[in-house]
């Protein structure tokens, strides 16, 4: 009896499984496929030294990517040179795999002359496109791993009246190559009405200089139209204005990621809320300054990391 009811369950599986195959069954099929693979995902940030590059991107992925760092002194930093540097994480999100790995250029702009200080950056990222195409074009291109830089996030100091030169010659260099999506770093120097005016000149220079940033892909029309709003808003908000924190604050009752001053806290995200990958510490400029009712306590990067080695 259990061996009939075994086959029969066995035949009407096979049943659905045959009404199944076809064409159909392709996106499933490729979804699955990519998702027990994994995903590659390459980002670079470049700006000058003391910017928040790190403290951003340990916020933005809830880990402590630059353990290993040396900071350098004002002596040191004179002979530097451009370097770049990569940090390696594997995240998994909902059994979702992601191969993180943050390119850093330690050096960029903090020359006293910074002339061409964008080549080898931009000498790297040809140098993965070539290797990505002399795999592509092998025999082995089963496990090509990608290192091609996808995005670079790109950090414009706050306390300027827009781009600087150096800003200007990187971003041209580098356009035709990634993804770069400016940053106004440290916002919570900045009142709102400085944001704006800031935010304004930036796209202003954007625009004069023909300088081709990420333009985020246009919403679908049958999405309600809320999230058209919604995605609407997040569009405007370009050049978006971050604020980065690895320390986790008290605030009306919520524990959030912020920044503890004498005067109030800068909020992030609530812990509670707390999704690595869903989370950002991007901010549109709007950041609520509460009161301090909390101390400040380091952020506990290892039991919030889900992060492998
Ligand atoms: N006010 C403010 N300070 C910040 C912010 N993010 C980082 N900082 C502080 O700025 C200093 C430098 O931050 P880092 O993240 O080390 O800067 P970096 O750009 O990675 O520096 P390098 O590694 O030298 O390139 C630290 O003292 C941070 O705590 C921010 O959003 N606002």
């Amino acid at each position: 009896m259990i061996g009939l009811n075994a086959n029969t369950a066995l035949a009407s599986l096979m049943s659905q499984e045959k009404q199944y195959v076809g064409f159909a069954t392709l996106p499933n099929q490729v979804h699955r496929k990519s998702v027990k693979k994994g995903f590659d995902f390459t980002l670079m940030v470049a700006g000058e030294s003391g910017m928040g590059k790190s403290t951003l991107v340990n916020s933005l992925f809830l880990t402590d990517l630059y353990k290993d760092r040396k900071l350098l002194n004002a002596e040191e930093r004179i002979n530097q040179t451009v370097e770049i540097i990569k940090h390696t994480v594997d995240i998994e999100e909902k059994g979702v795999k992601l191969k993180l790995t943050i390119v850093d250029t330690p050096g960029f702009g903090d020359a006293v002359n910074n002339n061409e200080c964008w080549k080898p950056i931009t000498d790297y990222i040809d140098q993965q496109f070539e290797q990505y195409f002399r795999d592509e074009s092998g025999l082995n291109r089963k496990n090509i791993q990608d290192n091609r830089v996808h995005c670079c996030l790109y950090f414009i100091p706050p306390f300027g009246h827009g781009l600087r030169p150096v800003d200007v010659e990187f971003m041209k260099a580098l356009h035709e190559k990634v993804n770069i999506i400016p940053l106004i770093a440290k916002a919570d120097c900045l009142t709102p009405n400085e944001i704006k005016k800031l935010k304004d000149r930036v796209r202003e220079e954007i625009d004069k200089f023909g300088i081709k940033v990420y333009q985020f892909p246009e919403c679908d029309s049958d999405e309600d139209e809320e999230f058209k709003q919604l995605d609407k808003e997040l569009k405007e908000c370009t050049p978006f204005a971050v604020i980065g924190s690895n320390t986790v604050v008290e605030a009306r009752g919520q524990r959030v990621r912020g920044r503890l001053y004498p005067w109030g806290i800068v909020e992030g995200i609530s812990e509670e809320h707390v999704d690595p990958l869903a989370h950002s510490a991007v901010h549109s400029g709007d950041d609520q300054v509460g009161q301090p009712d909390g101390e400040s306590h380091p952020h506990p990067a290892s039991v919030h990391s889900r992060c492998g080695h």
